[in-house]
């Protein structure tokens, strides 16, 4: 059976519940619930502390994780895991703040301290760059640590912004890592692949696919089709019915959903008609 490592709480958690129940996959219902086993799709999910699940998979104690990239890189356990696959969600980036105005340039904190929950992810952005400056390890909300005099600046996870500038401070400096949700697992040779890493893999690659693409639907005249089709290529090449009005056809094509309603105005332009979008709930490519 394979074994899966999913967030139990924090940001991580629910995102990856939610991903996995696309997939297909049995999950817990109650939080308290440690373990749950899904014995038609041949796997069990552990439910752990986001920050521990790397160190259970490069332990190999579990077969692969879902966790978040920054995470992955805290832990160091990179000569044993690997990420596998990217998922697309909770993205943020990891970056130096401080007090607005303090500082602009990384090179600025040269033995100064610096306050993070991502002790070995920024140890390991000092020693690349050649930074000489201390390391202040807390358990959160490392916002407060300049204003209350522990450190000179942080390194912390930033989506919106909106913490820090509620803080009063701004980030500086190039971002030290662009994060998301990943898929992590074991490194090992192929010929050890534990049975059902492809299917989760294919079935969450569906699922990205499934979350990133719509179906397009429209009837146009024949002699337009050339022009419509170039604005609806779709992933492969799309599907053209007959109508029975012959000098009409219907067609059928996957486009991205960011791109939906400008391909409408397109297409309407162009004299498509009867333009219908629908949402696609599960792919295999
Ligand atoms: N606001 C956010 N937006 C996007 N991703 C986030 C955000 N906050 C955290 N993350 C991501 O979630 C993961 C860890 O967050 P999580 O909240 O689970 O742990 P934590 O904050 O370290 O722990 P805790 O909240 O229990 O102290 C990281 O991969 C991080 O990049
Ligand atoms: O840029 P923003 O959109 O404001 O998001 C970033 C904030 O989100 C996370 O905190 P979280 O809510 O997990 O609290 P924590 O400090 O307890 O981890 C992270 O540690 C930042 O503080
Ligand atoms: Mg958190």
């Amino acid at each position: 059976m394979l074994r899966i490592a999913v967030p139990n709480k924090g940001a991580l958690s629910e995102l990856a519940i939610q991903m996995l129940r696309e997939a297909g996959y049995r999950q817990r219902r109650d939080a308290r619930e440690l373990v749950l086993v899904d014995p038609e799709n041949h796997v069990e999910f552990f439910y752990l502390r986001p920050r521990d699940i790397a160190v259970y998979v490069g332990q190999g104690s579990l077969d692969v994780g879902l966790t978040g990239r920054d995470l992955f890189a805290d832990a160091r356990v990179d000569d044993s895991a690997e990420e596998i696959m990217a998922l697309g969600f909770a993205k943020s980036t990891f970056r130096l703040a401080a007090p607005v105005g303090a500082f602009t340039d990384a090179e600025q904190l040269r033995g100064r301290r610096i306050a993070t929950t991502y002790d070995g992810l920024l140890a390991d952005y000092l020693a690349r760059t050649g930074l000489d400056a201390k390391i202040v390890h807390l358990d959160g909300a490392v916002e407060s640590a300049v204003s209350l005099g522990v450190a000179d600046a942080i390194a912390d996870v930033v989506e919106t912004g909106n913490t820090l500038r509620a803080a009063g401070m701004e980030t500086f400096g190039a971002p030290i890592m662009e994060s998301e949700a990943v898929m992590i697992g074991r490194r090992r040779p192929d010929r050890d692949r534990p049975a059902g890493l492809d299917v989760l893999l294919r079935r969450l690659q569906g699922v990205l696919v499934a979350r990133r693409w719509a179906m397009i639907d429209y009837d146009v005249r024949r002699d337009l089709l050339e022009r419509a089709t170039a604005a609806t290529p779709g992933l492969e090449s799309p599907t053209v019915s007959p109508l029975r009005d012959e000098s009409m056809v219907a067609v059928r094509s996957m486009v991205p959903i960011e791109d939906v309603h400008r391909v409408m105005d397109e297409l309407y332009e162009i004299g498509a008609r009867a333009i219908l979008v629908s949402e696609i709930h599960a792919i295999r490519l």
